[in-house]
């Protein structure tokens, strides 16, 4: 990517997180602020709920810095556990906690925003949300419903799918490669390809490079999340690369989804 990997901007890729914000659906800076921020390592988290059997991992954590709270008058813990798999899997599982000592909950929306490498994106058929609900980035997120079959592309696409399946499949005809998204806590899904003439005035953004990515987000944005002094949030997401030996006409959407 043509990304700008100087702070403060975000760096355009990879999985940047978007929290307590997401997009432009409050008063902060598009996608909230913890994307362009320094995190610390954490050396000593609190225990997992559900342990990671992987033993690669990191946790990191962010907390407010004072100039944050001008801008969002909260207090909290964001924990992030980076972990892979042995065959390469990633898992993130970000735990946030309201550390308000004023009493005062706190309300945020959150999304992954994975940036995946596809080959070409006309070739490219998402699984797992036909037939859904989305709200339309480009139409003023109004309300329409999913039509038919898997969805493929072929122009800009902004839309929020709502109350989404655990499990989403991107599937890359040319690669022979199926990304496995399965995600705990965070029922919405964003799909977001910006097109050629978006691609073009997005300075971070090759004017080509739209051809070989999608983003596909596990989100938690209809429904914000609102935590009272002391209470956890958490979100997992979970994502492999299969091989898949995709021929035209060949693939039973079931299968796709149920296995692995
Ligand atoms: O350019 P950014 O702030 O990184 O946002 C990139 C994109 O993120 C999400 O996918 C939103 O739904 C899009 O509306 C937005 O254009």
């Amino acid at each position: 990517m043509q990304s700008n990997f100087k702070p403060p901007k975000p760096i355009r890729g990879g999985i940047p997180l978007c929290f307590p914000q997401f997009s432009n659906l409050g008063p902060l800076e598009s996608h909230g602020f913890a994307r362009n921020r320094f995190w610390a390592v954490d050396t000593d988290p609190p225990p997992f709920p559900t342990p990671t059997y992987s033993k690669a991992f990191v946790d990191l954590i962010l907390k407010p810095s004072e100039e944050d709270i001008k801008i969002w008058p909260h207090s909290y813990e964001f924990r992030l556990r980076v972990a892979l798999g042995p065959g390469g899997d990633l898992m993130l599982t970000s735990r946030i906690r309201n550390t308000n000592t004023d009493g005062k909950p706190f309300t945020f929306t959150f999304a992954y925003h994975t940036y995946f490498s596809v080959s070409d994106i006309s070739e490219v058929r998402v699984e797992g949300l036909e037939t859904l609900d989305y709200l339309d980035n480009l139409k003023n997120r109004e309300r329409f419903t999913e039509q038919g079959d898997a969805i493929t592309f072929e122009s800009e696409v902004d839309k929020i799918y709502l109350s989404t399946p655990t499990k989403i499949a991107i599937l890359d005809h040319e690669k022979k490669r199926t990304f496995v998204i399965r995600k705990d806590g965070l029922p919405d899904a964003v799909v977001w390809n910006p097109w050629d003439k978006k691609a073009k005035a997005m300075a971070d953004f090759g004017d080509d490079e739209y051809k070989h990515m999608l983003c596909v987000e596990a989100a938690a944005i209809e429904k914000p999340i609102t935590l009272k002094p002391g209470e956890e949030w958490k979100g997992r997401l979970e994502l492999s690369a299969v091989p898949s030996s995709y021929c035209s006409g060949q693939l039973d959407p079931q299968r796709v989804l149920q296995s692995s």
